[in-house]
């Protein structure tokens, strides 16, 4: 099995407070993720400014396109991102747009597929249309109304297609064997590791365990 990555979710709206999370955790993970609200509100800048300090870190923005798929994502793709979000819910055409100027700068694409009915479906198609990474996602919303993404990820694996899958959703250090066992290879943390007294040391005890589970 190959070593599963690890990615963690910047999800502070602080441009300063997200580079030095970044700092302090990037020994222990492979993907610096901008999550949604952080692009929101720190734009492109934010893009250029991580790459430019890590590059040698994947760097996925957490896009969540809704619409306008080549268009939006073109311009985060221009300013450094390896990867781009886009929503399974958006449908084809739109995941069709990203994948198109994902390709233009040699680049990736995860389908997210939260809130999405029926995701085996939509993950097929989006593997079809070239899609490299599809998301197993339990939003924030979600998780406080006590929703996992566990059965899903197992329903999903179990497609065996050929795509890289991604889980979030609360992982934490103790779910995050189980996660690596279900056939993630892409782990999401965010408030797992943010939210701990030491998030270098959090960080440290995930890439631990993720690489024992292998
Ligand atoms: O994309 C997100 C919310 O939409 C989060 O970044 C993702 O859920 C990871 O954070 P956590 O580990 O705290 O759930």
């Amino acid at each position: 099995m190959a070593r599963p990555l690890i990615q963690i979710a910047l999800d502070s709206l602080d441009f300063n407070q997200t580079v030095g999370l970044a700092d302090q955790v990037a020994p222990y993970v492979d993907i610096f993720e901008i999550g949604t609200p952080c692009i929101k509100y720190n734009g492109v800048n934010l893009v250029k400014e991580l790459k430019q300090r890590f590059p040698d870190k994947l760097l996925l923005v957490d896009l969540k396109t809704m619409d306008a798929g080549e268009y939006e994502a073109g311009a985060f793709y221009a300013a450094g991102a390896d990867i781009v979000t886009v929503l399974g819910v958006s449908g084809l055409a739109t995941i069709g747009g990203v994948i198109k100027a994902a390709k233009k700068h040699g680049a990736e694409v995860q389908v997210d597929l939260i809130n999405v009915d029926d995701k085996a479906f939509v993950a097929k198609e989006s593997v079809k249309l070239g899609a490299q990474i599809v998301g197993i996602h339990t939003g924030l919303d979600a998780q406080a109304a006590g929703q996992t993404p566990f059965a899903d990820l197992q329903d999903i694996a179990a497609l065996g297609l050929n795509v890289r899958i991604s889980v979030a959703g609360g992982i934490k250090q103790s779910t995050v064997q189980q996660v690596v066992a279900s056939g993630a290879t892409i782990i999401v943390v965010g408030a797992a590791i943010y939210g701990a007294p030491s998030p270098a040391e959090a960080a440290r005890e995930i890439r631990e365990l993720v690489d024992a589970a292998v």
